[in-house]
């Protein structure tokens, strides 16, 4: 189990995060969610031990993480941390780099740990190719096959998928996790893109000025967002007065609902004056104008600019936001 207990932490003197405490459980996987800047690879390189904290401590099953203050070679052997930057050997092969810390005395089961790494990650073809010679998203592969290599207990991914392509993305998301999840491999993954969250994640947690600000459970945190910027990290989302939308509702609220929870009428419901229009492939992203102001939505057609329609949003939707508002 990792623990995180009142962990504050400062560069210099710009505080970068302040009392942050949780738990995760073993075999959990974790996002660590939150605008640009606002401390997710600051988290994982503490809990890492690439930094030490300014307050609190990070501990991993009861024992301490110790800091750079304390370990001359950062890291403990139980947990790998793959950064965002891949830090591989570019002169070596592939297969090279996967087995770097895998013993040189056992070679059966260096080739087939390798081996079995390389086809998780769709790359046994290269297996004899040198690291210099590949694309990023190859390299970014290898280098979370390396971190694998010795089955850790506690993973760390920082922005795992970043430089690959959405063909591969997806099904080295599925098979990484399913992967981890067989091994019960613990993972704290951060990250901006909701894809790898929504499938994969039990747990998310929500680093906002300095303070993590949700822990909860992926499927509630999504279905519930607590405020605009908690659903903003999953796409397209509109804060509106519940009167708009449900007239016998208490005047004084906001709720959120998601683009794609807009129903398009042409009688009926929020009337809306489309502005913008942005094809995305199985669906088209529509910005309109309300008496409220901007409203996202989607629509399965493409509608003219200039048009007037009516968005209704489903009355489960409106009750669940309602329920979940303090
Ligand atoms: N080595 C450093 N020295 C000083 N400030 C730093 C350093 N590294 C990061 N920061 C600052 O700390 C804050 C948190 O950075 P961090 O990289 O943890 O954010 P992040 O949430 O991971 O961002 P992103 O999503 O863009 O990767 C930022 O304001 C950043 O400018």
């Amino acid at each position: 189990m990792l623990r995180v207990d009142n962990l504050s932490f400062a560069y210099q003197t710009a505080d970068v995060l302040e009392e942050l405490s949780f738990v995760v459980d073993k075999g959990e996987h974790i996002a660590v969610m939150g605008e640009s800047g606002c401390g997710k690879s600051t988290l994982l390189k503490l809990i890492y031990g690439l930094l030490t904290p300014s307050r609190g401590q990070i501990l991993w099953n009861d024992e301490m993480v110790r800091g750079p203050l304390y370990k001359l070679v950062p890291g403990e052997s139980y947990m790998k941390y793959l950064s965002q930057e891949f830090d591989l050997m570019p002169y070596t092969t592939v297969a090279e780099n996967i087995s770097q810390y895998l013993s040189v005395f056992y070679p059966k089961q260096l080739k087939e740990r390798t081996h079995e790494l390389l086809e998780m990650i769709e790359m046994t073809k290269d297996a004899q190719t040198k690291v210099k010679n590949l694309s990023g998203g190859q390299q970014q592969k290898v280098a979370l096959a390396r971190v694998l290599a010795q089955k850790p207990d506690l993973l760390l991914l920082d922005e795992p998928f970043s430089h690959i392509d959405n063909f591969r993305k997806n099904s080295l998301r599925r098979n990484l996790f399913q992967y981890l999840k067989d091994e019960k491999i613990t993972c704290l993954t951060a990250t901006h893109d909701h894809q790898d969250v929504l499938p994969f994640t039990d747990r998310i947690l929500v680093l906002k000025d300095k303070a993590l600000v949700v822990d909860g459970g992926t499927k509630k945190v999504y279905e519930s967002p607590s405020n605009f910027y908690v659903a903003s990290l999953f796409g397209e989302a509109n804060t509106l007065p519940i009167t708009l939308l449900k007239p016998y509702g208490d005047a004084k609220r906001d709720i959120i609902v998601y683009a794609h929870e807009f129903k398009v009428a042409n009688s009926s419901g929020l009337k809306t004056k489309v502005k913008k229009v942005y094809p995305m492939g199985g669906y088209f992203l529509m910005e309109g104008d309300t008496e409220n102001g901007r409203v996202f939505f989607h629509s399965e057609k493409e509608l003219k600019i200039g048009s007037k329609v009516y968005l209704n949003v489903s009355i489960e939707t409106i009750n669940k936001r309602l329920r979940e508002l303090p």
